[in-house]
């Protein structure tokens, strides 16, 4: 009978022996790393925190389950509160197991401001963040880390000193248009025209030139402008929650990115043009009417390239656009659903005497104000975040079976921070933290670190005081114009989160000047 020998099979399949020794090494260095893990965290007196109940342990197939149920059922946002609560009472910090692949989920204000402040230099942005940013948009600064990072919030930052009195007059040419767009006593929905009313504020602000969305006779290039924007939030966002869909060809996201890029490259070449020539401002003679200092004039400093300027400027635009349609859309769900809070709102708003108010009238409205950062609190436009350890490190909290221990984060883990899980914490806003009141920011002065609507630290909002003033001044003028204002639909709000907090169910009003 004919015997193989192992030496003989071996030498008819040499692969074999270079990949055992890999799989040893890898088995190796997976031992090598666990061992010098354990010992890291046990010299910082590190314990784990408790896991999310799953009886699938760590394949997390109950989770999945969870969050592929309460999409459907359109609670998806409450699944960012409801994944501490069923850990047990009083857990702030949890580790979660999907697939194998293990994450930390945080909303204790301790850790976000470890991640975001404390020890900033050990955190990056999740590698999906920065390839969809980079795909989609050409980067900027929402996609970049590190120097490059650095470099674009330098660059930015003076162009958001702008005054607040051209802010409002920026924002009060657009009010006029939207007030246009909506049609009295016929109920519609404003949650179709606060994201074309924000497309134009952004854009003008930025380009010095609006996409003239809400404007009938520029309608059709706007349309076309916001639906190819669109469809590439939409790509975005799906390749930010499955990463792998990067890799498939999507034509139809090659065509909206041209045609976007287009777009910028047309004011950016002449804005480069300007620059070259010494001015830095739009040219009034021959753009009459336009603004005199635009971003992109503020951003176009020597040495920065056609592309880098392009990606700073759509990644601004990323971040203002969406997240200022949906505050309003959420805020104006819930006002005429709130008559005693719209009824404060108004009563501040008749100070005015019908004017629209400037910059220092603003200041006045707190109680407006009140209404917004309660909104802010109990709908954080961006309920959830991310970072990933750049290093090994520790974030101060919640390991060990009274979730006062630290806890060891290895290089490469990725710890989620729920802003809308923390606001909603009975013991930092008080027993009715689910309810809306705007009453609560008498009293309540949370600390920095318990309520981040924007974010905190190196990286905040940059955008914080434009978004606030641009929500509140729409909302008096809207509140002025409007005195009847009907809500139409459920009184249950739905959330929804794609890319943002949005209100699932839109916002149809009838509105009316009588
Ligand atoms: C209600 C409206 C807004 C909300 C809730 C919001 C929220 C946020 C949050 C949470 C971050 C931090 C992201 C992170 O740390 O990963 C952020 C960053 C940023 N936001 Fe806003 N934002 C709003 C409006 C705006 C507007 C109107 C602009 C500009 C037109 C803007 C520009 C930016 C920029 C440029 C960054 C990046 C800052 C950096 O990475 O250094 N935002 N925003």
């Amino acid at each position: 009978m004919f015997v193989t020998l192992p030496s003989q099979g071996l030498s008819q399949r040499p692969w074999v022996f270079p990949a055992l020794v890999l799989v040893l090494v890898l088995i190796l260095r997976r031992l090598v790393l666990s061992y010098s893990y354990r010992r890291k965290a046990h010299s910082n007196g590190c314990c784990p925190p408790p896991s999310s109940p799953d009886p699938t342990g760590r394949l997390g197939l109950f989770q999945i389950r969870k969050i592929i149920q309460a999409k459907k059922q359109r609670r998806l946002p409450n699944v960012f509160s409801s994944v501490f609560d069923d850990a047990g009472q009083g857990v702030h910090t949890i580790a979660h197991h999907v697939l194998g692949k293990k994450s930390y989920w945080t909303r204790d204000p301790e850790n976000v401001k470890t991640i975001l402040s404390a020890n900033f230099s050990d955190w990056q942005l999740p590698a999906a963040r920065v390839t969809a940013f980079n795909q989609c948009w050409g980067g900027g600064i929402f996609g970049a880390d590190g120097h490059q990072w650095k470099h674009s919030r330098a660059l930015l930052r003076p162009a958001f000193g702008r005054s607040q009195i051209q802010d409002i007059e920026l924002i009060e040419n657009h009010f006029l248009s939207l007030v246009k767009r909506i049609p009295e006593n016929e109920v519609f929905d404003l949650t179709d025209l606060f994201p074309m009313f924000t497309m134009d504020i952004v854009t003008d602000m930025l380009f010095g030139e609006t996409t003239g969305c809400l404007d009938p006779s520029k309608a059709e290039e706007g349309q076309k402008f916001a639906s190819f924007f669109n469809y590439i939030m939409q790509r975005m966002s799906m390749r930010l929650s499955a990463p792998l869909l990067a890799m498939l060809p999507d034509f139809k996201l090659k065509r909206a990115v041209k045609f976007v890029y287009e777009f910028a490259d047309y004011f950016i070449d002449g804005a480069l043009k300007r620059r070259a020539g010494g001015r830095n401002v739009i040219d009034h003679e021959s753009h009459p009417g336009k603004r005199k200092h635009c971003f992109l004039d503020e951003i176009a400093t020597d040495g920065e390239s056609a592309e880098a300027l392009r990606g700073e400027m759509l990644s601004t635009m990323v971040a203002g656009r969406d997240t200022t349609a949906s505050l309003l859309g959420i805020l104006w769900w819930h006002l005429p659903r709130r008559p005693d809070i719209l009824s404060r709102i108004r009563e501040e708003v008749a100070s005015l005497g019908g004017s629209p108010p400037d910059a220092k009238a603003m200041k006045d409205l707190k109680y407006l104000e009140k209404a917004v950062n309660e909104v802010l609190r109990l709908y954080p436009i961006n309920p959830i975040n991310s970072r990933t350890a750049r290093v090994d490190t520790i974030l101060p909290r919640g390991g060990g079976e009274d979730g006062m221990s630290p806890i060891f984060i290895a290089k490469g883990e990725t710890v989620v921070f729920s802003s809308l899980a923390m606001h909603r914490r009975r013991d930092i806003f008080g027993e009715d933290a689910g309810i809306l009141n705007p009453d609560r920011w008498d009293t309540k002065r949370p600390s920095t670190w318990e309520y981040i609507p924007f974010g905190g630290g190196p990286r905040l909002c940059l955008g914080q005081q434009l978004a606030l003033l641009e929500v509140a001044y729409t909302t008096a003028r809207l509140v002025q114009t409007f005195p009847s204002i009907e809500p139409i639909g459920g009184d249950v709000f739905v959330g929804q989160f794609a890319m943002a907090l949005t209100s699932g169910d839109g916002c149809k009003v009838r509105l009316s000047r009588a």
